[in-house]
């Protein structure tokens, strides 16, 4: 089995990367243009037999011979999908097309990696995948959400008129070790500032709340979506919801009860509310989160701490 990771450099993808190594009979190939991603994220499998990592940007053609494709390629975190928006557009939407050309001639199964951000600010919660959205169309983060929604499209237009095998996570909030140490979201901000002992930066109201997926328990869901038969989408995520207000206080109580928290303002369209239902998870793949955050966080904080030097006391 030969495996394709667009992105796989990055986050979620890296840590993809190392469950997909750990079979012997895989072969793992990641397209990655360095973004967002690291070479260090991959470190342990470069120069490996069945390893091989690619520089290129999905956003043009890539000819290689895979079995499956597992599609991450994007930049994820806000303030990196609105730094170039027209290029997270063509990401989304050439880069997607891109992937479903290459799944067409190979006839391979191809996963994409959709988001929560598909419902908006949404009117249903918790939500569930029969949701369509409240999306703001001509908004600074319509990039990301609307190219999302268009690749999701794709994605089924492939399937109906050429039977392309596909399957589409909507994953929600996911955190864990080897995000960038100033990715700009939420939980690796706190985490980071609770070290430097600088004040934690809850944008306001603070009473928005997201759901957070360890990244093992995601990663665990996207093979499991991968290797079932069901098309999706299905959400992935955990259903435990926090305001940011709460969250600021869990990490100040579990890394540094004396740091600050301080209000700060806040970007324009942020999702007032957001919790996945994971009722078809559960029922189709067998699936749901084992980590909870006060488990997750105290994780996250070894790897930062080492990336930051900063050692416990
Ligand atoms: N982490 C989350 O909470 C979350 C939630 C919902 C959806 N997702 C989706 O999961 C995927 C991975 O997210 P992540 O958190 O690991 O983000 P990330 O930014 O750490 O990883 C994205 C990777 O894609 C690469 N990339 C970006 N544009 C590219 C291009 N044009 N060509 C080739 N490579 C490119 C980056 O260099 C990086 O390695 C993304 O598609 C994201 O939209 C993530
Ligand atoms: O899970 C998802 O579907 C999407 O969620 C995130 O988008 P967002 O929820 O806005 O993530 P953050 O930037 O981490 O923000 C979460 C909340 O924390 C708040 N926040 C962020 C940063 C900060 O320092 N302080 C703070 O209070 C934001 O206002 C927001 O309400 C990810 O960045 C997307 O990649 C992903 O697709």
């Amino acid at each position: 089995m030969r495996i394709l990771v667009t992105g796989g450099a990055g986050f979620i993808g890296s840590h993809l990367v190392d469950k997909l190594m750990e079979k012997e009979k895989s072969e793992v190939i990641v397209a990655d243009n360095y973004f967002t991603g690291s070479k260090d994220n991959l470190k342990k499998w470069i120069g490996h037999p069945r390893f091989e990592l690619i520089r290129h940007d999905i956003s043009r053609p890539l000819f290689v011979e895979v079995d499956q494709i597992y599609h991450l390629a994007c930049p994820a975190s806000p303030i990196f999908y609105k730094y170039n928006s027209v290029k997270t557009i063509k990401t989304n939407v050439m880069g997607t097309l891109n992937m479903l050309g290459l799944a067409k001639r190979l006839r391979a199964r191809i996963l994409f990696t959709s988001t929560s951000e598909v419902y908006g600010d949404p009117l249903e919660h918790p939500q569930k995948e029969t949701y369509w959205g409240n999306v703001n169309p001509i908004g600074v983060r319509s990039c990301y959400d609307e190219g999302k929604r268009m690749a999701e499209t794709l994605m089924f237009d492939y399937h109906r008129q050429y039977g392309i095998e596909i399957r589409i996570a909507r994953i929600f909030n996911t955190y864990g070790p080897r995000m960038n140490i100033d990715d700009g979201r939420v939980v690796s901000n706190f985490i980071a500032q609770a070290i430097r002992n600088e004040p934690l930066t809850v944008q306001l109201p603070g009473t928005q709340t997201r759901s957070f997926c360890y990244v093992s328990d995601l990663v665990d869901g996207l093979t499991q979506l991968m290797e079932g038969t069901d098309t999706g989408p299905i959400n992935l995520g955990n259903p435990g919801e926090f305001t940011m207000n709460e969250l600021a206080k869990a990490v100040q109580e579990l890394i540094n009860p004396e740091v600050q928290i301080s209000e700060v303002e806040n970007t324009p369209d942020d999702p007032r509310q957001r919790k996945p239902d994971i009722t078809k998870a559960k029922e189709v793949l067998g699936w749901e989160p084992k980590v909870n955050l006060h488990e997750g966080i105290p994780l996250m904080e070894d790897d930062f701490r080492q990336r930051l030097g900063v050692p416990r006391t």
